[in-house]
């Protein structure tokens, strides 16, 4: 189910992060094209060697891209596994995670956000359509393969990552780490995931393409992160009405309650028509 790379056609190169229980890095894949060779960039993730136990799972992710192809879903090329190291190699998105590129500052407007949300909930109506959970939507899955700007006022362009170790395999304490990306049920019972907890975690993932890649919840520990479930509350709401419903909509704490990809989708289509945008754009060019 997917496709098996020797590791002869891979060459590692710099370190760009790590995720759970993954290191990701740069990297280049040699390939042959109707008998031209050819040299393309990859991005290697690979699975910690302490963790070896996960690869199953680690390799499930890849299948599961590999089977699926959407355009704001990543392409996987397939996975390496050589002597203790087990790796997929996916195609490599030029901008990077899109919580690093909101960090660094990049002044985009209310347009290009609402573009990029759009975009993440065609990839969830696409997944949603194929009852698969993705069970790891959030803004560090997020990957800007096309920046857009305001002078030629071109769109981003983003795509969705693969989610990495299934949240069955997570321990309790990776899970609490998640909140508030991770939907409130996945914590009583991660055995049975269902497609409304990528709902949730798309109501985190707005939160943060509005919050100029704000982390929700930093500096609380486990403890306390637990505790803002138990209570049920909810992360600070945007000055913006209608966006702040669509999220606390998003993050219902009754599963059944939050809205259809469809729903989420016409209410972003909503919010672009809202006369929000136009004050807003008037309030970014006066300041
Ligand atoms: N499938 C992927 C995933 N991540 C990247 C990426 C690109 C970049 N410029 N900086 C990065 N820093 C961390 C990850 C990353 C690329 N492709």
């Amino acid at each position: 189910q997917f496709q098996m790379i020797r590791h002869e056609e891979l060459e590692c190169l710099e370190s760009l992060g790590q995720g759970s229980f993954t290191r990701v890095f740069l990297g280049r894949k040699k390939g042959l094209r109707d008998g031209e060779g050819y040299v393309t960039n990859v991005l290697l993730k690979v699975l910690d060697s302490n963790h070896k136990n996960c690869w199953e799972s680690f390799f499930e992710a890849a299948s599961l891209m590999s089977q699926i192809s959407h355009k704001h879903l990543i392409h996987v090329y397939g996975i390496s596994v050589h002597q203790s190291n087990n790796i997929m190699v996916q195609e490599f998105v030029k901008f990077g995670a899109l919580d690093l590129y909101l960090k660094r500052g990049h002044s985009v407007s209310v347009s290009w956000k609402l573009e990029v949300a759009k975009q993440l909930a065609c990839a969830l109506i696409f997944l949603e359509e194929k009852n698969i959970v993705h069970g790891n939507i959030c803004a560090k899955n997020l990957l800007l393969a096309r920046e857009g700007d305001q002078t030629s006022g071109n769109s981003p362009f983003i795509k969705l990552s693969d989610p990495g170790i299934s949240l069955v395999m997570l321990g309790q304490d990776v899970l609490m780490d998640r909140i508030p990306w991770v939907a409130p049920e996945v914590l009583e019972d991660p055995e049975h995931l269902e497609l409304d907890v990528d709902k949730w975690s798309f109501g985190t993932t707005l939160w943060e393409i509005f919050s100029g890649g704000k982390v929700p919840l930093q500096g609380l520990d486990l403890h306390q992160k637990l505790q803002f479930y138990k209570k049920g509350h909810w992360l600070p709401r945007p000055d913006w009405t209608e966006l702040a419903d669509l999220i606390c909509q998003c993050m219902n704490y009754q599963p059944e309650l939050r809205p259809s990809c469809r729903t989420i989708i016409r209410q972003l289509n909503g919010l672009i028509t809202s006369d929000y945008e136009i004050l807003h754009a008037a309030g970014t060019s006066l300041n």
